[in-house]
């Protein structure tokens, strides 16, 4: 029996095969892949596949014009993060919300996130979240300082909850123990080995006088006086220099004396030369717990790299909200219900 089947008939048969081969790979090679509960690389490669290629460039324009942009944008995400996760919850403004609280009075970069934003609900309305946007902008600020490259997974959503009352019990204080600290970052799903790689976040930005005075005594002339032994008498009579007792409150110094403008492990080596800027960066090199680690950072920056990567990824991961929780915020500073 002959089939009836024509040439022209069956070649659009063939070809819509090799149609749906090629879709089919296309879309393997485009689809979100999961990664760290409901988060997933590539979240936007479907919705919006530019996202965080217009992240990146907000990011570089801000950071070229101004190189304090990388250390604000690293800070206001660990501020994020580690209260009520990370969800963009620090970039609510208003009364009595996160930013509000004095513990985060001098966090800065807002306006970039702002910016990014701006772009993005562009391009793609409604699509990307801020707490993405956040996580990815800091990430991109390592990059840009010459950190490691990371790749993280996108698709957290914006909270709807912004509590001062919620900062203090969830951010570090400089004059925290090393108990305090390990016990804050347990409680978030980080290590000690996490503490001390995510704190060679210090090796650039900047400091307000204020947050290293607790290292200093002042007498009832003004003079100040070193009180705490894990600093380096040459280093802290820098310091008082620059952040004399009657210094403006807006005066700031670099966290990391000799590279605040380079992701670098030039933190870990001020460790060993006891030039930590603030009590809890001390505390890292002073504590057997930690001291190795420090010690093995300081020798090599390529495994404070790789730990870096790691821990960075943990950190912006920790309590995300996904899929029907939270929402898309239209703006960065407020939620869409006002
Ligand atoms: C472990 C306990 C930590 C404490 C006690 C601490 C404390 C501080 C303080 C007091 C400042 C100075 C803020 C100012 O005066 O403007 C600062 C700056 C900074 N912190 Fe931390 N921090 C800690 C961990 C971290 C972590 C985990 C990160 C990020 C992964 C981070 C990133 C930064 C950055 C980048 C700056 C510079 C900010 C700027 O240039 O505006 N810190 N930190
Ligand atoms: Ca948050
Ligand atoms: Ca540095």
């Amino acid at each position: 029996m002959e089939k009836k089947t024509t040439g022209s008939f069956s070649r659009p048969k063939v070809l819509s095969y090799y149609y749906y081969l090629i879709l089919f790979f296309f879309c393997i090679i485009i689809s979100p892949s999961p990664c760290c509960g409901d988060l997933s690389f590539g979240f936007y490669s479907a919705s919006c596949p530019s996202a965080e290629f217009m992240i990146r460039n907000t990011v570089r324009t801000a950071s070229s014009r101004d190189p304090t942009v990388p250390g604000k944008l690293l800070r206001l995400l660990f501020h994020d993060c580690f209260v009520e996760g990370c969800d963009a919850s620090v970039l609510l403004q208003g009364n009595g919300t996160e930013r509000s609280d004095p513990a985060n009075t001098s966090l800065d970069g807002f306006s970039v996130i702002d910016s990014a934003k701006k772009v993005l609900e562009f391009f793609c309305p409604e699509t990307v979240s801020c707490a993405d946007i956040l996580a990815l902008a800091a990430r991109d600020a390592v990059e840009f300082t010459g950190g490691p490259v990371v790749e993280i997974p996108t698709g957290r959503r914006d909270g709807k909850v912004s509590s001062a009352s919620n900062v203090r019990p969830n951010i570090i204080d400089t004059s925290f123990t090393m108990d305090e600290m390990t016990k804050l970052f347990i409680s978030k799903g980080l290590s000690l080995d996490d503490l001390v790689t995510l704190s060679g976040a210090h090796t650039i930005g900047r400091a307000h006088c204020g947050a290293f005075s607790d290292r200093f005594q002042e007498d009832p002339k003004g003079k100040l006086t070193l009180i705490d032994a894990s600093l380096d008498s040459a280093y802290a009579n820098e310091l008082m220099k620059k952040c004399p007792a009657n210094a403006q409150p807006s005066t700031t110094v670099n966290n990391d004396p000799e590279t605040s403008f380079v992701f670098d492990n030039q933190y870990y080596k001020n460790l060993l030369k006891k030039k930590g800027l603030f009590q809890s960066d001390s505390v890292l090199f002073g504590d057997t717990r930690t001291s190795k680690r420090v010690e093995s950072f300081a020798k090599n920056q390529f495994s404070f790299f790789e730990s870096w990567s790691q821990s960075f990824l943990k950190l912006t991961t920790i309590g995300v909200k996904t899929n029907e929780v939270g929402e898309i915020r239209a703006l960065c500073s407020s939620t869409n219900d006002g």
